[in-house]
């Protein structure tokens, strides 16, 4: 008989859905392309993507989450309840019980709103899990056994910083410095630089193609189009790894000053462990360019980028479905 349990990483850049059973199953990102006059959506996921930055002034392409919770309750709702119809074509997913992923310091108010849209989405029982600790489960570190194990998940709008040890977090932050801020300081880095002003996903691929934030380690250029803020009109021009290096210092040098952070709360015993296993980077931020040796450098301790990171926590959440029932029982005691 076909699982009607799912895991799902409702993330502020992407959606991923894990069905026990059948793996991952939709992968997009969480965006809504809504027509104002209507308020009905229009395109959701990877349609409403490509319509980012190009709609007229009647449609509006709305990403519903910001920094890992929801920004816009109707429209995340509209925008799940559209993922899980997508999967469940054939109808043998109807109330599933979902494990649903959410950042390590958000309010009983935020997790409340998360609980209620996958209710409303069709979910039958709903299971909250921390972020990281699915992160790292989904990334093949075996936090169950007592030592210390840590992962940064790089995500959109959160980076969750995390020290566990026998299933459980010991010290932790999340921090709202991630895949979007680095967009945006690239996008303001060009235009105080250049005077030119370009688009979100324009910086954006700017970081995918030529960002390094190891200085030296990447010597690449990328021809890129925006809008002249004098003359008004479009203009080219070319950006290269170094520029961008120095566009994403100061975001970056945040996030090592969290995990150093993390890594001083720590009780030695564990930090010990550490220094043996290594640090393990998940979430798209782990495939930024020199992430992993900038923070080996400043941390001091080796740093390991997860197998495709950003489905960690999707396929860390299939992981725990496996153990759905003990997940179910203990939540009731
Ligand atoms: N090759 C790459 N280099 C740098 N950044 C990347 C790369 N590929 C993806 N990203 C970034 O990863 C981010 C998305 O990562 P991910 O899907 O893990 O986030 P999310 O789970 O949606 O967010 P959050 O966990 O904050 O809610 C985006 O900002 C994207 O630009």
């Amino acid at each position: 008989m076909l699982s009607r349990d799912i895991g799902i990483d409702l993330g502020t850049a992407n959606v991923v859905i894990y069905v026990k059973g059948r793996g991952i199953v939709l992968d997009e990102p969480s965006i809504v392309a809504i027509d104002t006059t209507t308020g009905k959506a229009l395109e959701v996921g990877e349609e409403a993507y490509r319509m980012i930055g190009r709609t007229p002034g009647n449609i509006v392409a709305i990403r519903p989450l910001k920094d890992g919770v929801i920004a816009d309750f109707d429209v995340t709702e509209m925008m799940l309840t559209h993922f899980l119809n997508k999967i469940n074509v054939k109808g043998f997913l109807s109330k599933p019980r979902i494990v649903i992923c959410v950042p390590t310091n958000i309010t009983a108010v935020e997790k409340k709103a998360i609980r209620e849209v996958a209710e409303k989405s069709g979910g039958k029982q709903i299971f909250l899990e921390e972020e990281p600790k699915v992160a790292a489960i989904g990334a093949g570190m075996d936090i169950f056994q007592p030592s210390g194990n840590m992962v940064i998940d790089i995500g959109g709008g959160t980076t969750e910083i995390a020290v566990l040890s026998m299933g459980n977090i010991v010290t932790a932050t999340s921090v709202k410095m991630a895949g979007d801020k680095f967009d945006q300081e690239i996008l303001s880095y060009i235009k105080k630089k250049y005077k030119l002003l370009i688009g979100d996903r324009t910086a954006e691929e700017i970081k995918l193609n030529v960002a390094t934030v190891f200085p030296g380690a990447r010597d690449e250029e990328i021809e890129i189009r925006g809008r002249d803020m004098v003359s008004g009109l479009p203009r080219t021009i070319t950006v290269n790894s170094k520029e961008v290096q120095e566009a994403l210092e100061e975001p970056v040098s945040h996030l090592i000053h969290a995990a150093k952070s993390v890594l001083e709360k720590t009780p030695p015993e564990l930090s010990a462990d550490i220094i043996d296993r290594g640090v393990i980077l998940t979430g798209g931020g782990a495939l930024l360019h020199g992430i992993d040796q900038l923070f080996a450098e400043e941390l001091k301790v080796p740093v390991l980028v997860a197998d495709e990171p950003m489905s960690c926590v999707a396929k860390g959440t299939g992981l725990m479905l496996e153990h759905i029932d003990k997940i179910a029982k203990r939540k009731l005691i």
